[in-house]
């Protein structure tokens, strides 16, 4: 069967077993050959083809809701739902995603690019459908680490006691980008295929689901046979969930996956079919690849493989913030590192081989890393958390009510921060600055520069005072030697062009060079700061600059932005428009009270401002 003559997944419906195995060869061959010239996911996709090909052929999508938990391993759903044609344009622009992408196809009916929502959103689907009183299948596809993540765990314990009937197919392949952790994941991987045991078991079941009476007695006997099981054979960690488990079945045997599905779809509740796969399979490289080199590729050569290349003049942001702290933490035994199941993506690597008992991956547990930071500086030590942007926010109160409410002493590398590219609108980083601008007692820094970078990070930690957060992009910068020992006066912000210029630019990161060299080339008459303290501002040299034109430049331009706040100090100190800003937040004064001042006593603003000063002054010594 011609891979891009597949339009529909009715179309393999009638292949023989032998035929099915022969299509999943060859879209693994179409997957190496196409994400090896675009780049994208990997491995992920190779390793679950058969369980793809096998999904397609017993359930019938889209009246069948497939849900792929975060969706990078989607690619073999998309091609065998009509859009293998496309394949030349993955991770483009208007070009397919790497995701599911409801926009896409009829045949994804759910979003992702995060991790860990596919059952949540696969349970509210299902109890929908009943309400509705429809009639069709709910699967969730979903990784080992994925499922030991957070909300798959809240949403498991959910549907074990919901009446509802979701199919979770755990496509385990004791892998995450890298090394899968966890002591979950330690049993899961303990929990090894058993063909006989299997065959035995989906025999019996797709026997009794026959009849009412059958069901019954499936029932019935199922309990004893979990207790018993709980004792003395697998302990399987799902049924404590009081989800029913099936598995493990051999990821790659088509006959056995068919076999398992059918009898999964058959059930009338809710079960987690358990799925071992190879990650990568078929492309020895990446079937051996323990650290995810392969997990997320660049175009590369696929005979030679993707060759690691050390490049002098330039780097990447994450390479020049690992190598400073690495040096630090030779330097300071209390430094520590944490990243949530990015040690790669983050260019961890070498400090974990360098200080392990000082490095830790936590999985994909992005509320869990915050909370531990905090924890590791109450207990006295100088804690690193490398977290892309996106995925922090799923920390958000982690970090305002464990991190900066306690005002703890760390420092937060906020990685892919502004636009990562081809991962899409749910990775860029774009919203870091405007959800932790209003946090108490953080100092949000952005680096130009690996100078400034390490002048930033030696802040931090010399003045272990607060929570820092440094944010930097997926972008490369030239490469300096030196670790540079420098610090920074916190709020310092650097005149990058002082030619006493009409106009001004402010901003802050990657922009800062890339507009100085725009100034400097074009002979522009303009001034240039570098806003490298985002949170405080450096409301002196904004004060100085108050009869100039001011263009504010950044990325993440959403509410509660730098430039919305500069906006707001030139409006409140400056400009004669009268502004004041007046919280209720913990102040004594209510809304009441400014509602009467201001209509009993014809006051200017800035009097306002001082009455209520004053009043809450009383109200707080009364
Ligand atoms: C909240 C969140 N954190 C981290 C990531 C990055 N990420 C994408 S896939 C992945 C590993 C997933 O492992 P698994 O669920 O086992 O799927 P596999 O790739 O092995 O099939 C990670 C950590 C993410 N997408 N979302
Ligand atoms: C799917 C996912 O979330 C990760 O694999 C992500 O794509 C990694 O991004 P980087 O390639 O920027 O590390
Ligand atoms: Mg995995």
């Amino acid at each position: 069967m011609n891979i891009k003559e597949i339009d529909n997944p009715k179309q393999i419906k009638q292949l023989s077993i032998n035929e099915l195995e022969h299509l999943s060869q060859d879209i693994r061959t179409f997957i190496m050959e196409n994400v090896s010239k675009t780049g994208g996911h990997f491995s992920s996709n190779l390793g679950i083809t058969d369980l793809t090909v096998a999904l397609h052929y017993v359930f019938d999508s889209p009246k069948d809701k497939f849900i792929f938990d975060v969706g990078h391993q989607s690619y073999v759903h998309k091609i065998l739902t009509g859009r293998a044609k496309d394949f030349s344009t993955l991770r483009q622009y208007n070009g397919l995603s790497g995701f599911q992408r409801r926009h896409e196809s009829e045949h994804d009916p759910w979003e992702a690019g995060h991790s860990s929502t596919s059952i949540s959103g696969a349970t509210g689907i299902a109890i929908a459908r009943d309400l509705n009183k429809e009639d069709f299948q709910v699967i969730a596809i979903i990784g080992d680490a994925a499922i030991l993540s957070g909300e798959s765990l809240e949403a498991l314990n959910y549907l074990g006691s919901s009446n509802t009937k979701v199919i979770v197919i755990l496509n385990d392949n004791d892998m995450s980008i890298s090394k899968n952790v966890g002591g979950l994941s330690k049993a899961l991987s303990d929990i090894r295929v058993s063909k006989q045991y299997n065959e035995v078991k989906d025999n019996y079941t797709q026997f009794m689901m026959k009849t009412k009476t059958g069901k019954e007695i499936y029932k019935a006997t199922k309990k004893v046979k979990d207790k018993i099981k709980h004792r003395v054979m697998i302990d399987s960690l799902f049924q404590q969930f009081g989800i029913d488990y099936l598995g493990p079945v051999d990821g790659h045997d088509m006959g056995e996956l068919i076999n398992a599905l059918t009898t999964a779809k058959k059930l009338d509740h809710s079960v987690i079919l358990h799925v071992k796969t190879i990650k990568g399979k078929g492309y020895p490289r990446a079937e051996q690849d323990k650290i995810g080199l392969y997990h997320g590729v660049p175009p590369f050569d696929l005979k030679k493989g993707i060759l690691n290349k050390t490049n002098t003049h330039s780097q990447k942001w994450s390479e020049a913030i690992a190598n400073h702290i690495e040096y630090m933490m030779g330097k300071h035994d209390d430094i520590c590192v944490i990243t949530p199941a990015m040690i790669s993506g983050s260019q961890l690597n070498h400090i974990f081989k360098s200080y392990p008992n000082r490095s830790f991956d936590v999985g994909i547990a992005e509320e869990h890393a915050m909370t531990f930071l905090a924890g590791l500086s109450v207990g006295g030590k100088f804690p690193f958390l490398s977290i892309y942007s996106s995925f922090a926010q799923r920390a958000y109160d982690q970090l305002n009510h464990d991190v900066a409410r306690m005002d703890l002493p760390c420092l937060i590398g906020i990685d892919r921060s502004d636009l990562v590219g081809s991962d899409g609108s749910t990775h860029h980083g774009v919203f870091d600055i405007s959800f932790m601008r209003g946090i108490p007692n953080l100092i949000l820094m952005a680096p130009s520069s690996q100078k400034e970078a390490e002048a930033m990070i030696n802040t931090a930690y010399y003045n272990h005072d607060h929570p820092y957060v440094i944010r930097y992009s997926k972008n490369s910068i030239s490469k300096t030697s030196l670790h540079n020992d420098e610090r920074l006066e916190i709020g310092s912000w650097e005149y990058r062009i002082h030619s006493d210029a009409k106009t001004v630019v402010i901003t802050y990161g990657d922009h800062v060079n890339e507009i100085e060299e725009r100034i400097r080339s074009h002979n522009l008459s303009c001034d240039l700061i570098n806003a490298r303290f985002i949170n405080p501002m450096d409301e002196e040299m904004l004060n100085s600059i108050v009869d100039k034109n001011i263009i504010v430049y950044e990325t993440c331009m959403v509410n509660s932005s730098l430039g919305s706040a500069i906006v707001l100090h030139y409006a409140k100190h400056h400009l004669n428009v009268n502004i004041s800003l007046m919280g209720i937040g913990e102040h004594y004064v209510t809304h009441g009270d400014i509602e009467n001042l201001l209509k009993q006593e014809k006051l200017s603003m800035d009097d306002v401002e001082l009455r209520i000063q004053e009043l809450n002054n009383e109200k707080r010594e009364s």
